[in-house]
């Protein structure tokens, strides 16, 4: 005879969720929500697109293909689209995070929790968005779902899993944390959440993995294989271990989901926007043309500036960031960058080993890549 199983241990799904930000992946996240059976209330601050959306049953600008479900409203109206939410997810790009949390506070009850999912470190406060979100739209927990997620795929149907993370108060059991509420409320047959208590850790991984995507970007287009992409990965994956741990985030989370799983998808595929700003970089093209001018958003290319600053202030070595912020924000020539960055000192892997010595082809490295790349 099977086990009873204890629903104490099951979480409970939230029944109204409302999802900020009606682009890419707002929309593909409402998707799923109302796939698995929320009352969704999809807000986009456009009111023509909410209209259009509404009327259609497809959101006019992103994943076009995509038949919205039943159990999905659109709409612009910010005070209507928040009454009697139970969860939010707030999924607008990382600049406009504290701006969209100040926003929603005052339409929010405590307690009602908001899951940031854009992927970033503010640049005046060198904050995570949880944090960011904490101090604009106090009183709640704060978490995130985030993970390797193209949002056409995760529309499509592709399976596709990500990590949830949540402050919460102590005295919650672990079944009714935030973290499981929202990981069951967005479960389907092919969106498959896993629970982390590891915020920071999670939160570092997609912040810093779509810069390391960019110097992946760069080196495809500039003509490189997969050895020097595997390189990139591996050393950004430290890159991503140092800044999380220094944060307080543990190592394993790394390489979980929100860390390796997000880096390897964006480092590998031409449809990551920061690997395919970064491709045409590498080709040549230069900064305002990328996209033929069209306002993309390539967070990594912000964030470039946000985790380095971070990084030199806690005397945290992150040289793939800082290549990539040469190239990306301070004009310095891709080939030039890349060498001084190659032939750096040579030293030990892990970083605990303290060993340096001088890279003995350095004025080669130069001269080669300063010929070759752009
Ligand atoms: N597209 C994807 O596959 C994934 C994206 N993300 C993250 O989600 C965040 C949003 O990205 P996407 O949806 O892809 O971008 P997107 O470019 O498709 O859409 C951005 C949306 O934010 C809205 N928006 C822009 N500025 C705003 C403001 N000031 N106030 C309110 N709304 C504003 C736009 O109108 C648009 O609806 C980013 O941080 C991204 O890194 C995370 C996982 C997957
Ligand atoms: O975060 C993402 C996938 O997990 C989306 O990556 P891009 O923003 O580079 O398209």
């Amino acid at each position: 005879m099977e086990a009873a199983v204890d629903i104490s241990t099951i979480p409970a799904p939230y029944g109204r969720i409302t999802v900020l930000g009606g682009g890419a992946w707002g929309t593909a996240l409402a998707v799923v929500a109302a796939r698995a059976g929320r009352e969704v209330r999809l807000w986009m601050r456009d009111a023509r697109q909410a209209e259009a959306t509404a009327r259609t049953r497809h959101n006019p600008r992103y994943l076009r293909k995509t038949a919205l479900p039943d159990g999905l409203e659109a709409m612009s109206d910010l005070a209507a689209a928040l009454a009697g939410t139970e969860a939010v997810l707030l999924v607008t790009p990382s600049v406009t995070v504290r701006d969209m949390a100040a926003r929603a506070a005052p339409l929010l009850p405590a307690g009602v929790p908001i899951f940031v999912c854009a992927k970033g470190i503010e640049a005046e406060t060198g904050l995570l968005m949880s944090q960011v979100a904490e101090q604009a739209a106090p009183g709640r927990p704060i978490g995130t779902v985030t993970g390797p997620t193209f949002a056409s795929e995760t529309a499509a149907g592709h399976p596709t899993a990500v990590t949830v993370a949540c402050t919460t108060g102590p005295d919650v059991p672990p079944a009714q944390r935030p973290a499981a509420r929202m990981a069951l409320s967005l479960t389907t047959d092919t969106f498959r959440p896993y629970v982390s208590d590891d915020l920071v850790g999670v939160e570092v991984g997609g912040a810093v993995k779509n810069v390391i995507a960019i110097a992946c970007g760069i080196l495809a287009g500039a003509g490189f294989g997969e050895n020097t992409r595997a390189a990139i990965i591996t050393r950004g994956l430290d890159e991503i271990k140092e800044l999380a741990v220094r944060l307080g985030g543990r190592r394993e989370t790394v390489t979980g989901l929100g860390g390796l799983g997000d880096l390897m998808l964006t480092c590998s595929s031409p449809q990551s926007r920061n690997f395919s700003y970064g491709f045409q970089r590498g080709q040549g093209v230069a900064e305002g043309a990328v996209f033929d001018g069209a306002p993309v958003v390539v967070e990594g290319r912000f964030n470039a500036v946000t985790v380095t600053d971070l990084a030199r202030r806690l005397e945290l070595n992150m040289p793939i960031c800082e290549m990539v912020r040469e190239i990306v924000a301070d004009g310095r020539p891709i080939g030039e960058a890349f060498a001084a960055y190659w032939s750096r000192p040579l030293m030990a892997e892990p970083r605990a080993m303290d060993l340096t010595f001088p890279h003995p082809a350095e004025d080669a490295a130069a001269r080669r890549f300063g010929e070759m790349m752009p």
